[in-house]
């Protein structure tokens, strides 16, 4: 057909030039018979050009063939009501009345190229089963087509107007409801002290941004009480506050005083089959961002994913002791139904998780309970505790995650603490044996977490596991009944290792359970020398601190120079770094031979977990971390960059 259509154009080509040379040499000699010939010419021009579309028409029904013309094929294709086109290579060569009607309306085009008539037409997508959606003169279509889908051959095009469908369908998408719960998570600490006129305006500043939040929506906002919201919208207006970040918690952290800003929690359910269903995800999604730390979106997907946004504040402490208290007693009643206890933390346990054990063990001691803890002591960071504990003739207090499991009864209790999550635990194996399981833990809260614990005892406002532990342990037993020396020395490096000696996270609860655990005997000298290392392990840290590069007010360290022991000198490294001015943030990215570890701290003007979390990694606002396998030193280190840069980039956005 190509071939066909490169001979036309020759002919017409070679006949064009035949005449303008003969007229040129009929003017050489007769100016009278040249002017004819001209006007003659002219005229025939004007014809041709009056007559073009007839033409490209007759010149189509040549090109597609002879044969095809009155044939039976051609009659049931001219009268479906579908729409039809044929091409020739890219050129349109015939359509029929059904598409002159209903798809390209406006003129004739054959022999037009169909790339310019419809935009984005491929054959190749059209000759999918499924067809290519297609937008043409603002009606939608989705076209199936067959034949040769590039070059010369013949290739059929069948247009079905779906566009009622497909703006239903896209309708019914962008109504579809989404729930929100909202929490103002400072509420009453905003309002403590204020008097009633300022209360007024406070509320009433809060309420006018929550008014304008919902106001650019279909949606409704109900108050379920001072501080809860329940807002129902649909999804096109929620699509617009996600791409938008969630503007309205930045709206809110602008209304404050001497007291705080006004912080708000979100959760939502979005892509639910029913409005209960995202309701309920929306309550999950909510205590997720609240679980985190609060100031910020949590967005529950019908898949059971999780998108969080916002969370840059530093969380306000949000505990009471009634529920402390509470959680003693019922923590007190489940250990006495139990016939024994396995207490065990993370993997790679470190002081705050063993500190944490050992408090709890002192607990199941108070009851009479057989308790152990059970630790993988060869991987470990708190060796020098355990040791010491060995030293003092308590080594029973510990066993393997094998012994543990082969002792492991339909009765035993396992308390997990300082993670709540099982992809994280020293042994999974015992947490899927264990009937009764009882979470401890401070971490903010991680996507899959432990959803089966009788007791669920989460605080992610506490500086660590070790502080919960010390509280709980006030709460039980009678007056006598009180951890020794050895043990709150346990617990008191539990706490000083998560606020790195009180800087970080260390609250008032903090200092009361410090308090109490020195009334209990516990040396901040003897805690210290837990920490201390050999000086191969400091020198190697003080290499891995020289060098570091300084990256938009971070410090980064991306080394294979460490031990292959190398335990706890990058996180410690990492914390070295916050003491160099102008660094906010600390990573350390080291080589453990077959994955790549990174430790990350700041001192609470960064929020390190959300940079982590870019890495797949996770942890808290000052201290985080990830590991990354299949992947070398230094794009580990242009990862970090990166999110580094996504992160200023949104800080200074939100600023
Ligand atoms: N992949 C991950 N997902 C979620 N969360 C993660 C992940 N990887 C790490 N995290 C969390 O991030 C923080 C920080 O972890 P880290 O490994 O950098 O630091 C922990 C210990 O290695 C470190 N540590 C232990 N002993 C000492 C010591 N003697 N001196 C200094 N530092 C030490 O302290 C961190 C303890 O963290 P904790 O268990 O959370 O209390 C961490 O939360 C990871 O869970
Ligand atoms: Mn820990």
């Amino acid at each position: 057909m190509k071939k066909r259509l490169i001979t036309v154009d020759i002919i017409v080509a070679v006949l064009a030039l035949i005449c303008v040379g003969l007229t040129v040499a009929l003017g050489l000699v007769s100016p009278t018979l040249f002017l004819i010939s001209v006007a003659v010419l002219s005229v025939f021009t004007i014809v041709i050009l009056l007559n073009i579309q007839r033409m490209r028409r007759l010149i189509a029904r040549l090109l597609h063939g002879a044969g095809y013309e009155d044939s039976s094929t051609q009659h049931s294709l001219a009268n479906l009501a579908v729409p039809v086109l044929i091409l020739s290579g890219k050129n349109i060569v015939w359509y029929n009345d059904a598409f002159a009607a209903g798809v390209l309306t406006d003129r004739e085009y054959y022999l037009q190229s169909v790339y310019k008539a419809i935009p984005g037409f491929d054959p190749e997508k059209i000759a999918r089963p499924e067809g290519q959606p297609l937008e043409v003169e603002g009606r939608l279509f989705t076209a199936f087509g067959s034949g040769v889908a590039r070059g010369d051959g013949l290739f059929v095009a069948y247009f079905i107007n779906d566009t009622v469908l497909k703006t239903e369908a896209m309708e019914y998408r962008a109504t579809r409801p989404a729930v929100l719960h909202i929490m103002v998570d400072t509420y009453d600490e905003v309002l403590k002290d204020l008097k009633d006129s300022e209360k007024a305006a406070l509320t009433g500043e809060i309420d006018r941004v929550f008014e304008n939040f919902i106001d650019g929506t279909t949606g409704f906002l109900l108050r379920l009480s001072s501080s809860r919201y329940l807002a129902v919208m649909e999804e096109r207006h929620m699509a617009e506050v996600v791409a938008g970040k969630f503007a309205v918690l930045d709206r809110m952290r602008e209304i404050g005083n001497e007291n705080g800003v006004v912080t708000l929690s979100i959760g939502v359910g979005r892509g639910g089959a029913t409005f209960a269903e995202c309701e309920k995800m929306a309550r999950a999604a909510l205590d997720m961002a609240l679980g985190r730390g609060g100031d910020q979106a949590a967005v529950r997907s019908a898949d059971g994913g999780f998108e969080f946004y916002g969370g840059v504040s530093r969380s306000v402490e949000k505990r009471t002791k009634v529920k402390s208290r509470i959680i003693a007693n019922a923590l007190g009643d489940i250990i006495r139904q139990s016939d024994s206890v396995v207490i065990m933390g993370h993997r790679m346990s470190d002081l705050d998780a063993i500190g944490a054990a050992i408090g709890v063990l002192r607990i199941c001691k108070i009851f009479d309970k057989p308790a152990a803890v059970a630790v993988d002591e060869k991987h470990t960071l708190a060796g020098s505790l355990i040791d010491r504990f060995r030293r003092s003739g308590l080594g029973e207090d510990f066993i393997t995650p094998a012994e543990a499991l082969e002792g492991l009864t339909r009765r035993t209790l396992v308390i997990i603490v300082d993670t709540h999550v099982p992809h994280l635990l020293e042994s999974g194996e015992i947490y899927r044996a264990a009937n009764n399981v009882v979470v401890i833990d401070h971490h903010r809260k991680m996507v899959g977490h432990i959803d089966n614990a009788v007791i669920f005892y989460h605080e992610p406002y506490a500086s660590s596991t070790c502080e919960l532990v010390a509280e709980l342990l006030q709460y039980v037993g009678e007056r006598e009944d009180r951890p020794t020396a050895l043990e709150s020395e346990a617990m008191l490096a539990g706490i000083m290792l998560d606020t790195r000696d009180f800087v970080i996270n260390a609250g008032v609860r903090t200092f009361e359970a410090a308090a109490y655990l020195r009334r209990m005997g516990a040396q901040t000298q003897n805690v210290k020398r837990l920490f201390a290392g050999s000086l191969e392990s400091y020198t190697s840290k003080a290499r891995l601190v020289s060098e570091a590069v300084l990256y938009k007010g971070c410090a980064i360290v991306a080394s294979d120079d460490v031990p292959a022991d190398s335990g706890v000198i990058v996180p410690q490294a990492a914390n070295d770094l916050l003491s160099i001015e102008g660094v906010q943030a600390s990573f350390v990215a080291v080589d453990m031979g077959g994955f790549i570890s990174v430790s990350a701290r700041s001192l609470g003007e960064v929020n390190v977990q959300v940079i982590m979390e870019k890495l797949g990694g996770g942890g808290h606002l000052t201290m985080a971390g990830a590991q990354m396998k299949d992947v070398s030193l230094d794009k580990t280190k242009v990862y970090i960059m990166a999110a580094i840069d996504e992160y200023r980039k949104n800080q200074a956005e939100e600023e």
